[in-house]
């Protein structure tokens, strides 16, 4: 990697991998590269998604005059990765259009098919990518639905199934999605896109890097990878496959499933989540109360036996958690309002679960959302403050989790600071200083999501 301060070296379990190869320091770039394909990423949703900027259609669509699927406006209809891509296809195979997420994550395996007759160097490097996860002997068969699209539906008969399945596998294991948040402003960009060197990088649940999508003048797109804390030479570069503020079981679970490796990364291995008590459940037979129960073996995933930090009292995981964790998704998503959430938040934390807890966090969270909407419209001062202030603790609460699994200058944690800002000069009351303050911090918001800055 010319330039860059890492090599690819590799290791039997992991394959290839990128190892710093001289100290980096915090904030460093460490990559910038252009896609090598860009298409809808597939995730489900309920919306119509532009094949040209892979926005979601806000409004009216405007339907492509060549195939008649839906876009944004007729810019959006001649951008290449579309006009040169599946439109063809679409129009000599009738394809009608559909919202079914499935077969958009069908048109991006499409398209990167296609490359070979639009960029043979760039396909080359793409067939180089990894497409069977952790077990490298694995043939990845085709999924029938994408089989069926490609060779059926688009009369796309040229393609064999073992193509179709390694092309599925390198798509599925080396995509960067980015599937905002749904913005303040601006529709969201429902996109996967996928880079060599950005996939060398391998996954760990606390990363040392953080990412950015770069939209360029043409329509490409760039990706930019920086170092979020020092990097010593020789330590791997690392970023996260998923959001890695979902809990042990669940991100080990996915890992598993999708990229076909057991994480077994510092975080993974310690029960206490590196001291958070990430997934930490109130000992029940603890004389004072005082215990949590934590996992035994962290490799074993649901099926470890849990243990109390002061009481010694054991159970399986089935048992002592699971029961309580399954009624507080239920009461969570039945609640109504941020009222609601809050009396979950008192009768939980501390009490049957860790405040730490992945649930806690997750149930602070949705508090911050909805008061970040709503705390600005209560005009009676004393109430605002008296939120703000509750903001103030949730959102501290939250960046401390956010700080131990996204250390550094990470870009997801720049959303929570800034709300942290927000609540704090909220909690000032009134007066021309606040409000301009408030209108600052709003705007770096609106300005950070048109750049993606918040996607998560
Ligand atoms: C995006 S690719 C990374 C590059 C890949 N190792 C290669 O040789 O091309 C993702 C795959 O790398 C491997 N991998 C990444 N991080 C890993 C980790 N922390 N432990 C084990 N395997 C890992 C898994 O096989 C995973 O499916």
């Amino acid at each position: 990697m010319n330039g860059l301060p890492g090599v690819v070296k590799t290791d039997e379990k992991i394959g290839r991998y990128l190892e710093a190869n001289r100290d980096i320091k915090q904030g460093e770039i460490i990559i910038t590269e252009e896609a090598l394909m860009v298409g809808p990423s597939g995730d489900p949703h309920p919306f119509k998604i532009c094949l040209g900027c892979c926005r979601v259609v806000i409004g009216e669509p405007v339907y492509c005059g060549t195939c008649k699927w839906p876009m944004c406006s007729e810019a959006c209809e001649k951008i290449a990765l579309h006009a040169k891509f599946e439109c063809r296809v679409f129009k000599n195979a009738g394809v009608k259009p559909t919202n079914d997420p499935q077969d958009y994550h069908n048109i991006n395996i499409l398209r990167c098919l296609m490359l070979k007759e639009a960029n043979m160097k760039k396909y080359e490097t793409l067939m180089k990518l990894e497409s069977g996860g952790g077990d490298k002997k694995k043939k990845v068969v085709a999924p029938k639905e994408v089989a069926e699209f490609i060779l059926k539906k688009c009369n796309q008969k040229s393609y064999d199934n073992e193509l179709l399945g390694k092309m599925s596998g390198i798509v599925a294991i080396n995509s960067f999605a980015t599937t905002d948040r749904l913005s303040l402003s601006i529709a969201p960009r429902m996109a996967a896109l996928l880079f060599y060197n950005a996939s060398m990088m391998s996954h760990d649940c606390v990363p040392n890097t953080s990412w950015i999508r770069v939209e360029n003048p043409d329509n490409t797109f760039s990706i930019k990878v920086w170092a979020t804390v020092p990097i010593k030479s020789g330590q791997l570069i690392t970023t996260q496959y998923l959001d890695v503020t979902r809990s042990q079981i669940e991100r080990r679970a996915h890992l598993q499933e999708t990229y076909n490796f057991a994480c077994s990364c510092k975080r993974c291995s310690d029960p206490t989540e590196l001291g958070t008590f990430y997934g930490a459940v109130k000992c029940t037979k603890c004389p004072k109360g005082k215990g949590y129960m934590l996992s035994e073996d962290p490799m074993k995933a649901s099926d470890a036996n849990w243990k109390c930090n002061a009481c010694g009292n054991s159970a399986p995981y089935r048992e002592c958690a699971v029961p309580i964790e399954t009624n507080i998704v239920e009461e969570i998503r039945a609640a109504a309002d941020e009222v609601e959430l809050e009396r979950i938040l008192d009768k939980h934390a501390d009490i049957t679960l860790h405040p730490n807890h992945w649930l806690m966090m997750d149930c602070r969270q949705e508090i911050v959302k909805r008061l970040f909407n709503s705390i600005a419209t209560i005009k009676e001062v004393p109430r605002r403050v008296e939120r703000a202030q509750k903001m103030l603790e949730y959102c501290r609460a939250l960046h401390k989790v956010t700080e131990a699994f996204y250390p550094g200058n990470n870009r997801i944690k720049a959303r929570s600071n800034l709300y942290v800002q927000y609540a704090e000069a909220l909690t000032k009351g009134e007066g021309e200083e606040v409000d301009k303050e408030l209108d600052r911090i709003e705007e770096v918001i609106r300005k950070g999501e048109e750049m993606n800055l918040f996607e998560s």
